[in-house]
């Protein structure tokens, strides 16, 4: 059993060694078995392959790429949460990488997330206001919605419970950005 396990065992390493580069494994690392229960080898590989990526920015505390994607796939956590606080101004730049077209703003010393557009006319303006709240009812939180000029939209994001930003915020753009709004905007769209 312990033969066909490092056998095993073996061809994975030098797999993983030949195609990910993780650390090399000595196969006397005592290999446990029929008990259910991973093996240390097998971990180590495992843990070897996760080193590849360990360097990364963090997203939410686990190791792993942050893109635009993982946001838009996250949920907002509830604003009330004791345990929310406002992200450093370091991490805000770090994650607005991810939500392309919004930038950093800020006003009278909190940070916000700031978008506009150009919408067609003043009623797909409101109807550009719906598809947005729409995501934000879905998340429990809710972007600053300003229509100027009869077809300019501006929309500003930020967790008021805290007074700046959180993750919920980038979250939320990340979702605005995933919207369909070809047929709300004019071919002028501002940024
Ligand atoms: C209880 C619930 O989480 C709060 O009322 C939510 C509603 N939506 C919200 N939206 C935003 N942007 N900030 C908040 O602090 C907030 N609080």
């Amino acid at each position: 059993m312990i033969r066909t396990l490092r056998a095993r065992l073996y061809s994975v390493s030098k797999f993983h060694t030949h195609n990910a580069r993780v650390r090399s494994f000595s196969l006397s690392h005592k290999v446990y078995g029929g008990h259910g229960r991973s093996s240390s080898l097998i971990a180590g590989i495992l843990q070897g392959h996760k080193g590849l990526w360990s360097n990364k920015n963090s997203c939410n505390g686990i190791k792993s790429f942050c893109t635009a994607q993982d946001l838009s796939m996250k949920k907002c956590v509830p604003c009330s949460s004791k345990d929310l606080r406002p992200m450093t101004e370091d991490a805000a730049h770090q994650l607005i990488r991810q939500v392309p077209g919004w930038d950093l703003v800020n006003e009278g010393g909190k940070w916000k997330l700031h978008r506009s557009w150009k919408v067609k006319s003043f009623t797909k303006g409101l109807e550009f206001f719906q598809l947005v709240a729409n995501v934000a009812e879905g998340e429990g939180h809710h972007p600053d919605l300003h229509l100027v000029g009869w077809n300019n939209v501006k929309i500003d994001i930020w967790t008021h419970a805290v007074g700046g930003l959180t993750e919920n915020d980038f979250i939320l753009a990340a979702k605005i950005n995933g919207l369909d709004l070809h047929h709300v905007l004019s071919k002028k769209t501002a940024k």
